[in-house]
């Protein structure tokens, strides 16, 4: 077992997943820089959500490695691995999923609330980041008076509450109106940059794919191709970019 190179927040070597004898990842490998933010591309079914599960060791590879900076996650125990997510790992589904008993500012507290904070100072935190994301009105709302946009961000929020080492995004911006989106991700990106979170970001959008540092491509499980995008200000404006695949 060889430790990753320095400046990898994240590494991976030769992923080997198969999903009841089907095959997920073939051999894929990947390294992600400190505060990248690299989208994962590929068409439906190519891989992507397994490969943020296992980078983000929800999902063990059957072969390979994984490390965060210097650990090795393929070989931690399921509570090692569970307070690494818990700690370092932020998740943003495809749906959103809440608490449908808290409001919306409960919800984007929890995080910080189940690592001990005080409710004031996880409050203050959760509003911060709804107003940031437009939802500040709605924070005394349940989810269940909510669009399901609303929830999508009020889900975004709280994984962006707790300032995460790395955001796993895995078509975070799915259940969202096309304008909403590009609004949506680039307050995603621009909060990932000033806080110097890394963000992998699985997307079959190009637009999406645009305001990352850096695309991976899977197709049936490997990657195919490598495409290096321009910085995010000068990609913003940017209608599509091509995922070669
Ligand atoms: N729990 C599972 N059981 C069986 N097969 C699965 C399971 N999860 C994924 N697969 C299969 O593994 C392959 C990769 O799926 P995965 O969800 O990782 O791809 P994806 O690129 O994220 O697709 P999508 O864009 O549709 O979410 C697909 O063929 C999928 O059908």
């Amino acid at each position: 077992m060889v430790a990753p190179p320095d400046n990898d927040v994240l590494w991976a070597r030769a992923l080997h997943v198969k999903h009841n004898g089907s095959p997920a990842l073939c051999g894929v490998s990947l390294g992600i820089r400190e505060g990248e933010i690299l989208a994962v591309g590929g068409p439906r079914g190519s891989g992507k959500t397994t490969l943020l599960q296992c980078l983000s060791g929800q999902l063990l590879p059957q072969q390979g490695e994984v490390w965060f900076n210097s650990a090795p996650v393929h070989t931690m125990g399921p509570l090692t691995r569970e307070r690494l997510r818990r700690d370092r790992f932020g998740w943003i589904d495809t749906a959103p999923v809440l608490v449908p008993e808290l409001n919306a500012w409960e919800n984007a507290a929890l995080p910080l609330m189940l690592r001990g904070c005080g409710r004031r100072a996880a409050k203050t935190a959760a509003l911060e980041w709804l107003e940031r994301l437009d939802i500040g009105h709605c924070a005394r709302k349940r989810p269940h008076a909510l669009l399901q946009a609303e929830r999508q961000r009020v889900a975004i929020a709280r994984a962006l509450v707790p300032a995460p080492k790395v955001l796993f995004a895995d078509e975070p911006t799915a259940p969202l109106h096309r304008a909403d989106r590009a609004h949506v991700l680039r307050t995603l990106t621009a909060a990932a940059r000033s806080h110097g979170i890394t963000v992998v970001l699985a997307t079959h959008d190009a637009d999406t794919a645009a305001l990352a540092d850096r695309t991976v491509s899977l197709l049936d499980g490997r990657r195919v191709n490598t495409v290096h995008l321009p910085p995010a200000a000068e990609a913003e404006g940017r209608a599509a970019c091509s995922l070669s695949v």
